[in-house]
This record gives C-alpha cells, structure tokens and sequence, in this order.
C-alpha cells in the first residue's frame, strides 16, 4: 500500500493520473515527459487496463440502482461474456464481502441528493467496487478518504489495506491522515511542489528526516509534520523562500530513501533509515487468493516527470523519480478477457436504461401529472371547438399543442442528463462500453414512455377539443406528437452533451426550441420571412410537425404548412430527428471523449 501524500498542489494527483494513465491531455497546457513501465517493460495500453484500475474521486453513481445492482451491472459490462452468470454473482458477492457491504446495504439503492440512500462512506465503496469487480491487480485511488469522518475515513482504509494484503497493489493519494491511518500505509511516497521528498517505507520516514535535521515532535502525527515540512506558504515572501530551499534540500536528498522503496515493495524488512538494499519489486500473491485470471506477476515502475505552464507551486522542477519501483503486485495479464460483443452490450445496458426509467417514479409521476392536467385544462379550454372554430382558430390550437409537446420534450433533458453525464463520463474513461451501444440503448429506452404520455394526452385531447372524427386521423395524431416530442428530446440531448457544462445547456436548448417554434409556420408567415433567414424553417423540426397536423386536420390541403403531405411531414420530423441524434453521438465520440495524456 503506497500512499501519495504532500501538501495541497505539491503535484499528488498529477503523479497519480500519470502513472495510472489518466493524466488529462492539455495540449500546451501541461507535458509529460519520461516513461512508466510496467514489470520492467514500458506500458502497455490495452494490458495495463486491464490490470490496472482507478477510482475517481467523485463519486457519481446512479441513484436508483441498488448497490448490488450497480456492481452486477459493472461486472456484466466488464467481465467475459463466457462467464456463467453464477460466477458474475459470485464475483459481486466477493467485492461485496472485500468491501463490508452487508446485504442490508447491497440491497439499498445508492439514493442521491434528492432521494434518501447509502451513506457517504458507502458510496465510495461502490465506487471502489464498479472497479473491482473485474479483480484488477492495481488499484489507483485518488483521495479516497476525502469528505469522510474520522471514523469512516479510518475504516476506509483498513478496507483498502485488506485489499492490500490480500495481494493487490494500491495506490492512494491521501489528504491529511490521522496517525492511526498512517500506520497501515506501507510506503510512503511524500511530494513536495513536484518533487519527491521521500519515497520509501512509511515506518522510516521519520527517522530519515531526522537525520536530515528535521525532527518530528514525540508524540506528533507524523502524517501531519510532514506536510507542514513539505508546504509552501504563499506569503509572507521569506517564508515561501525559506519553505522552497527546503524542499529543495528535501528532494536533494530524497533519493537515499529510494532503495528502500524498493526493499518494502519486495517485502523485505525495512531498514532503520529507509537505506535498505533492494531492487526488483516483485510480490507474490498470498497462495489460495482467488484470481479469476491464473498466476503471474508485475510490478510498475516509474520515471516521469510533468510540468505545468499554469504557474504550479514555486519550486517545481518537474523532477519526480528516477527507477525506482513504485509498486508490486501479482497480476497477470488477464488471459481471455475479452469484452461483450456489441449487442450483448447493448442488452445489458438497454436492461439498465429501462430499469432506471422504470425506478424514476417521482419524475415519472410529475410527467405523468402533468399530461393529465394540461390535457384537461387544455379540452376544457376548447371544448368542441376544433368542430366550431374554423380554420384559423384550429391552427392555433394545433400549434400551441406543439408548443407544449417540444418544451415538455426538451424539460425532460436538459435537468436530467447533467447527472448521468458524469457517470457515463466515468464508465468510458474506464473503457467499459462502447458508445454506440451506450447511446442506441439510451434512445430506444426512451421512445415507450415518451409514447405514452403521448397517448394518454392525445386520449384526453384530442375527442374532447373535437378533432378530426376519425381512428386512423386519431392514431396519425399520437404518432406526429410523439415523434415532435422525440424530436425535441433529441435536440436537447444533443444540446446537453455538446454544451461545455449543465448551465451553458441550460442556456441553450430554450433558445433552440423558440426559434424552431418561430420558424414553425405560425408565427411568421413563409412569404414575410427574409430570404437570408428562410432556411431556417427547413430546419425547424416544429415546422414539420405543424405541417403534419394541420394536413391530418384539414384534409383537403387547407391551411397547408408546406408542399409536404402529412406522411411527407411526419417522415421529414423523423429524418430531422436522426439527425439531432447522429449529432449527439457525434458530440459524445468527440467533445465528450475522455483523452488522456499518453507520451509516458
Ligand atoms: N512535477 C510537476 N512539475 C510541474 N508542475 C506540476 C508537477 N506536478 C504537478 N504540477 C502542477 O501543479 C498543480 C497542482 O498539482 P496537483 O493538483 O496534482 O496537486 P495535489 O497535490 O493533488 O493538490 P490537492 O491536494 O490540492 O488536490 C497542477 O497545476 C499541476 O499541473
């Protein structure tokens, strides 16, 4: 267990990103140079996540999954689909029992800020547990203790040093350990403004800043001494000067502890001093641990260094380490492991769409209210006036159903999606699906319910406003208000994934939809619209669904929108939809795809 400490900014989850692959690519921002290797050999991709995993620190999960159903989700994505569905339940139960999570827990739904669930400790178990469900024999961790009591921070970590000695590597960045924590670390990897300072057995590092004259107080948090002795003051000047000569000292002479790094990688007893002879870095796993994946061995090294043009900490020399084996673990590159096929993927994650439509039940209930209300405010409003009223009052009536349908249609997007962003954006990072199988499953999860409310308003509506007598005018009906409100949906979730954060989606989706309501055929005319603007209408989705409901009504080409017949309409609201979602994917590979730094 290798715990990254250092004061805030010292460069602790940057070391972290990097050695786990998961430093952010910012072009002319930051650069990494150097190289991380694996058992020796430099790293590679494909085998390195596999091996590897890494737990994000926020931990964003569905709130209406059970936590059993989250791991079992994760696993089934993840494992090989050639495992018997007994073995991924078996596997569950063990990062279940890894983890503490008793069945009481498992069986409860994560919950989120608006539903009651798991405490704030038990997330970042499930956190933990999406992740090890796969039996990585690396595990990256950054602040896994933050935002947790004492008490549940302490328990954390006895979980994850029993991951530990279980046989697995971890890898932690910890903010601020209570001494009882820093007992169980095993190596001690101390930052300093992105130097390292010590690297080397937690249990010598007080020793060897002693000898360097600097000693920590009896009966003192360690922990706590050495981030005062690593922390750069912003002010006063002296200070800051004096704090950065002494980290230069520190990182001067870090390297003396480096062997010994090395010697408690490999189990060796460290040395009073951390000058222990040692190399290599191979552990063995306990006999008898289960693997799914066989024997075989690696350790990761690292020699990298990063640097920053955004200022940093004073003092940065971008120096981190020279060879010296970070961890040691027992992991074989996992034979066989292939991922799902496309539509095995596919089902797994439509089961999980649905389900969680399905679990929505206070947003279902409100969608629900609200189509029974507007439709009955909206027939007693009308009342048989789509027989009395003529042509142009009908018109209006049509076209304010429009207007209704598409903000519900966008509503229902735009305050919904920002939460599931930051779960997919996880997942991918992790490589756990593909995205295609990911977006499809999410659009055609959708498309029932959306139906439905459709129907039941149209139910309502459509008899009592008095429109067209006729069933296959009635059925014409649903189907065109379905297809605005999928059309709506689609544009907003494009909106939602291409706009930069849920504020600036926010900001945008209403003024799309007002200029496709503008440009519907409504408000302005055809023949008054400029001509520099008039492409606007063929891309206003309402336009098409205006035309394909007043031809439905009008059937002898009265009122007509457009040149289109209704089916003409109907098919071009369709195409219009394609190509929002076929934007919102484009978006999501794009814009939305994790990248990372890969020249180390
Ligand atoms: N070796 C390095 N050389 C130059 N700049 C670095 C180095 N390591 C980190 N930085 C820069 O220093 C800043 C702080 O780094 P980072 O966020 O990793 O620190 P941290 O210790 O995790 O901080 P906190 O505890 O506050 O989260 C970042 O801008 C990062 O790009």
């Amino acid at each position: 267990m290798v715990a990254i400490m250092g004061a805030s900014g010292s460069g602790k989850t940057t070391l972290l990103n990097l050695l786990a692959g998961r430093l952010p690519s910012a072009p002319g921002v930051t650069s990494a140079s150097g190289s991380v290797r694996v058992n020796g050999s430099p790293r590679d991709g494909t085998t390195f996540k596999q091996l590897a995993a890494y737990v994000v620190q926020d931990s964003s999960l569905f709130a209406h999954l059970t936590v059993r159903e989250t791991l079992a989700f994760s696993a089934r994505l993840r494992l090989p689909p050639s495992l018997a569905a007994a073995d991924v339940d078996a596997r569950v139960d063990a990062v279940c029992a890894e983890l503490g999570l008793s069945p009481a827990v498992s069986a409860t739904r994560i919950g989120g800020p608006f539903e009651r669930g798991i405490s704030g400790g038990e997330r970042k178990r499930v956190t933990i547990g999406v992740e090890l469900v796969t039996d990585p024999s690396l595990l990256f961790l950054d602040e896994p203790t933050t935002g947790l009591d004492a008490f549940n921070a302490l328990a954390m970590m006895g979980t994850l040093r029993r991951l530990a000695s279980s046989g697995r590597s971890v890898v932690a960045t910890i903010h601020q350990p209570r001494s009882a924590i820093y007992a169980m670390v095993d190596t001690l990897l101390l930052l300093a403004g992105g130097r390292v300072a010590y690297y080397g057995p937690a249990a010598g590092a007080v020793a060897h800043f002693a000898r360097l004259g600097f000693r920590c107080p009896p009966r003192f948090n360690p922990a706590d001494f050495f981030i005062d002795l690593t922390a750069v003051p912003s002010a006063p000047a002296a200070a800051a000067a004096a704090a950065a000569a002494r980290i230069r000292h520190l990182a001067r002479h870090a390297h003396s502890s480096r062997a010994a790094g090395a010697a408690s990688a490999v189990g060796v007893a460290p040395a009073e001093g951390g000058v222990a002879a040692g190399g290599g870095g191979v552990v063995r796993r306990p006999a008898g641990r289960r693997d799914l994946r066989g024997a075989g061995a690696h350790h990761l090294s690292s020699s990298s260094s990063h640097s920053s043009s955004r200022g940093g900490t004073p003092g940065m020399a971008g120096e981190v380490d020279k060879a010296a084996p970070v961890v040691a673990g027992d992991a074989p590159p996992i034979a066989g492991r292939r991922r799902p096929a496309w539509p095995r993927e596919f089902r797994i994650l439509l089961g999980r769409a649905a389900r969680l439509m399905v679990r929505e039940r206070r947003a279902n209930a409100i969608r629900a209210f609200q189509t029974i209300v507007f439709a009955t405010v909206l027939s007693l409003i009308w009342l048989n006036q789509g027989r009395d009223a003529g042509v142009a009052g009908v018109s209006g009536i049509l076209f304010v159903l429009l207007i209704n349908q598409s903000m519900l249609g966008t509503f229902s997007v735009i305050f919904v999606f920002p939460l599931e962003r930051a779960i997919i954006t996880r997942e991918r990072a992790a490589g756990t699906y593909r995205v295609s199988a990911y977006y499809i499953a999410k659009v055609l999860s959708e498309a029932p319910r959306t139906l439905l409310y459709n129907t039941v308003f149209s139910v309502i509506l459509y008899w009592c406003v008095g429109l067209r007598a006729s069933a296959a005018a009635f059925l014409f009906f649903i189907l065109a208000l379905w297809t605005t409100t999928m059309t709506a949906e689609a544009l907003a979730l494009s909106i939602s994934i291409a706009a930069p954060s849920p504020a600036a989606a926010m900001a945008l989706s209403p003024p799309a939809v007002i200029v496709s309501l503008l440009f519907g055929g409504f408000f302005i005319q055809g023949a008054r619209i400029p001509d520099w603007l008039g492409w606007l209408r063929w891309v206003s989705f309402v336009h098409y669904a205006y035309g394909a409901i007043m031809h439905n009504q009008f059937v002898d080409g009265v009122g007509a929108v457009n040149g289109l017949s209704r089916w003409g309409n109907v098919g071009a609201l369709a195409g219009l939809m394609v190509v929002f979602r076929a934007g919102g994917y484009v978006a999501l590979r794009t814009l939305r795809a994790p990248s990372f730094d890969r020249s180390v």
